[in-house]
């Protein structure tokens, strides 16, 4: 199977999660009015456990890309926030009776995070092109949280 990658939106992306961007207007100013405050754009899910903060530092892929390995956790959020100048790919699939169903592949945007909700099949990260870091935000803690399938190869194309 081939898909093409497509440029994410907040509608496409909502029934995986939220996009981590700055909103057309902020929440609120703060610090004397000099920031604005873009507040609560997702919420970190945790069943269990405690919400952590880690950096992935990952090798990239390029596409065509095959996508052969998804996954998700059950007991908790994952939000990714890239902390280079890079687009990236997220690849995101619906539930299909507890197993993934069709892959869709969303270039994200350079700059803009992503909260995958608890339960969300996902591919693991996919920085494009170069090497990159990205700050997580996920759930530790007891209980199994990671739940890997390897699907049938999906080429992702550009
Ligand atoms: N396994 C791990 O910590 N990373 C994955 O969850 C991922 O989504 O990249
Ligand atoms: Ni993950």
């Amino acid at each position: 199977m081939t898909i093409k990658a497509k440029p994410i939106t907040a509608a496409e992306f909502a029934l995986y999660g939220e996009l981590l961007t700055p909103r057309d207007a902020p929440t609120k100013m703060i610090n004397a009015g000099r920031c604005e405050r873009h507040n609560a754009l997702a919420t970190v899910e945790r069943f269990g456990g405690e919400a952590i903060i880690s950096i992935f530092r990952s090798d990239p892929v390029s596409l065509p890309y095959d996508c052969a390995l998804l996954e998700r956790h059950p007991l908790g959020s994952q939000a990714f926030v890239p902390l280079g100048p890079d687009p990236w790919l997220s690849v995101v699939a619906p539930d299909d009776g507890g197993k993934p169903g069709t892959p869709i592949a969303f270039i994200v945007p350079a700059g803009m995070g992503v909260n995958l909700r608890a339960g969300v099949w996902h591919g693991v990260l996919t920085p494009l092109d170069r090497a990159a870091d990205f700050l997580v935000v996920d759930r530790a803690g007891d209980g199994v949280n990671l739940e890997e399938i390897t699907i049938a190869p999906v080429t992702i194309t550009a």
